[in-house]
């Protein structure tokens, strides 16, 4: 599965070519993999109608823990799921940086996008300090415990901070050894469904390297961020995941 996480970014008029780019070049790939794309709020309600029929799916950014209610300028999961939103990224350390999320917060964010038929895509990655200090394990553990609800049926990504924007992705050793912890402690935090919850990974993937890193044991695809603007940028990142 390829995700687009088009941040902060985002105006109408580009938006649709965006998307009609990428389904122009999903159109000229056989077999291509689940694709979805998160623009802003904004573009949701526009983007929704040009998606039928293209296999692209249609992902949000965040959403609020309550239904409803007095939370000036938040967006609940029910009003995301009436645009036709399938999925929603929950708890980016964009977010957690510069909204001051928490774990908790995040897994109750969750559990809304549940009740609300969402699969949210519940993101961790630990810092360059928790890297650099040996104790990035730990760090990511604690927030998968902290983020995932008990009945946590969705999607986890895996995105140490000090790769994202960096231009360069996470060596694929890195990648390796956190997705065996990452299965690990699903594992045993759900059992059985923990087996096969799917784990994405996310910090400058681009054309030039996703061919290394889609292959690596337990990455269930990449969350794109930059390469995910351009239709010309995104598409060798799908391509590099067919017949994996
Ligand atoms: O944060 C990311 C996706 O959620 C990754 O962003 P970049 O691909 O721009 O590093």
């Amino acid at each position: 599965m390829i995700v687009g996480n088009w941040k902060m970014n985002g105006l109408s008029a580009p938006s649709r070519a965006l998307v009609s780019a990428i389904a122009d070049g999903l159109r000229a790939t056989p077999n291509p993999p689940p694709v979805v794309v998160c623009p802003p709020f904004t573009q949701l309600a526009v983007l929704g109608p040009l998606l039928n029929g293209t296999g692209i799916a249609l992902g949000a950014q965040d959403c609020h823990p309550a239904p409803s209610g007095p939370h000036t300028g938040d967006i609940s999961a029910s009003m995301l799921a009436e645009l036709g939103v399938e999925y929603v990224i929950l708890g980016h350390s964009e977010r957690r940086r510069d909204h001051g999320e928490l774990d908790e917060t995040v897994r109750e964010k969750a559990l809304a996008a549940m009740a609300a038929g969402l699969t949210p895509i519940v993101c961790v990655g630990e810092s360059a300090d928790q890297r650099a200090a040996g104790e990035y394990q730990d760090a990511v553990g604690w927030q998968i415990k902290g983020s995932l609800p008990d009945n946590f049926n969705g999607i986890v990504a895996y995105e140490p901070i000090w790769a994202i924007g960096s231009g360069v992705p996470a060596p694929v050793q890195d990648i390796a050894d956190m997705m065996g912890f990452l299965r690990a402690e699903l594992t045993r935090q759900f059992g059985e469904a923990g087996k096969t919850t799917r784990i994405l990974y996310g910090g400058s993937v681009s054309g030039r390297d996703a061919s290394d890193i889609l292959p690596i044991a337990e990455v269930g695809g990449a969350l794109v961020g930059g390469a995910s603007l351009e239709a010309d940028a995104f598409l060798p990142i799908v391509r590099a995941a067919i017949d994996l």
